[in-house]
C-alpha cells in the first residue's frame, strides 16, 4: 500500500476542560477522497486544523509524508503541500479576486506580475470564474466566493522544481449554500481532483456533500471515530450511530441538542 500522506495516532485535544478529540487514529492516503462527517460540535474542524498544522494535539502523534510533525506546521519543512479551504472562504475584502487567488505567489515568489496574472487566470478558469479577476469579494455570491477560495487553494508555483503531492482540506465547503450551488461546489471538488490528482478531506454534515464527494467515510461523534467505511458499507451497516446520523432520527445513541443547548433526555 502507498505511503500515507498523513497519519494521526492517538490524537487527543481539549479546550479548557472540554475534551474535543479522544484518541483519534486516522490515515490519509494519496488520492483519497475522504469525508469526515458527524453532528455539530463533535470535533470535525478541530481534526482538520490538526491535520493542517494550525493546531497542535495535546497528546498523540501526527506524521506528514512519513515524518513526525513537532508542534505546528512550518512551511518549507515538509514534502507534502497542504491547502485549507475555510468555511467562510476567508478572502481579503480589500483585495481583488486576482490578488486573493495570487496572494501566495505575490508574497512568496519572485514571479513577474504578468506571470502571476496568467497563473491566476488559469486557476480561475478551472473553477469556472474566467473574467472575474478584477472584481472584489463583495461583488460575488457566496458560491462564487467559495470558488475563489478553491482557486486560491490550488495555486502553486509552476517554476518550483518540487513536484510534491498535495492535500486539500475543505471545512464545510457547502455550508450556507442552496442545493444547486452545493451541487456545483461538490462537482468542482471532484473535478479539481480529476485535473490535479491531489487527495482531499472534506468535513461536512450535509448529506449531498457526503454522498457526492466521499469515497471513504469517517463518522466522528464526541471526538471519537464511531464508524468508517465506503458508501456501499454505509448502506448496509447496522452501526446505530451512522444509521441515526444519516436518517436524521432524533431517537438513537446520538444525543439531540435542544434549542437552549442542553442534551434532551
Ligand atoms: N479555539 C477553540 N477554543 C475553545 N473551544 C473550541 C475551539 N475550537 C473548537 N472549540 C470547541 O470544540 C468543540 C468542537 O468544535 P469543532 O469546530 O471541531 O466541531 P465541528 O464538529 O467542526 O462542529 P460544526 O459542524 O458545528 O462546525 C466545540 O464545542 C467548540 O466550541
Amino acid at each position: 500500500m502507498a505511503e500515507p500522506l498523513v497519519e494521526l495516532r492517538g490524537v487527543c485535544k481539549s479546550f479548557g476542560n472540554k475534551h474535543v478529540l479522544n484518541d483519534v487514529d486516522l490515515v490519509i492516503y494519496p488520492q483519497d477522497a475522504l469525508v469526515i462527517l458527524g453532528p455539530s460540535g463533535t470535533g470535525k474542524s478541530t481534526i482538520l486544523r490538526i491535520i493542517a498544522g494550525l493546531l497542535a494535539p495535546d497528546k498523540g502523534e501526527v506524521y506528514v509524508a512519513g515524518q513526525r510533525r513537532q508542534g505546528l506546521r512550518q512551511d518549507g519543512l515538509c514534502r507534502l503541500r497542504m491547502s485549507m479551504v475555510f468555511q467562510q472562504s476567508a478572502l481579503f475584502d480589500s483585495l481583488t479576486v486576482a490578488e486573493n487567488v495570487g496572494f501566495y505567489l505575490y508574497q512568496h515568489t519572485r514571479l513577474p506580475e504578468a506571470r502571476i496574472r496568467e497563473i491566476v487566470s488559469e486557476k480561475l478558469a478551472m473553477v469556472g470564474l474566467s473574467g472575474m479577476e478584477d472584481l472584489y469579494p463583495a461583488q460575488l455570491s457566496g458560491g462564487m466566493r467559495k470558488r475563489v477560495s478553491f482557486a486560491r487553494a490550488i495555486v502553486d508555483n509552476p517554476e518550483d522544481p518540487d513536484d510534491d503531492p498535495y492535500l486539500l482540506l475543505y471545512d464545510e465547503p457547502t455550508a450556507g449554500l442552496d442545493p444547486i450551488a452545493s451541487t456545483v461546489i461538490e462537482d468542482l471538488i471532484r473535478d479539481l481532483r480529476e485535473k490535479t490528482g491531489h487527495a482531499y478531506v472534506v468535513v461536512t454534515h450535509q448529506n449531498s456533500t457526503i454522498e457526492r464527494t466521499g469515497d471513504r467515510l469517517i463518522l466522528l461523534y464526541q471526538g471519537r471515530i464511531c464508524w468508517q467505511g465506503t458508501h456501499a458499507e454505509a448502506r448496509t451497516t447496522d452501526n446505530p450511530y451512522l444509521r441515526q446520523f444519516l436518517s436524521g432520527d432524533v431517537n438513537g445513541p446520538i444525543r439531540v441538542i435542544d434549542q437552549v443547548g442542553t442534551a434532551a433526555l
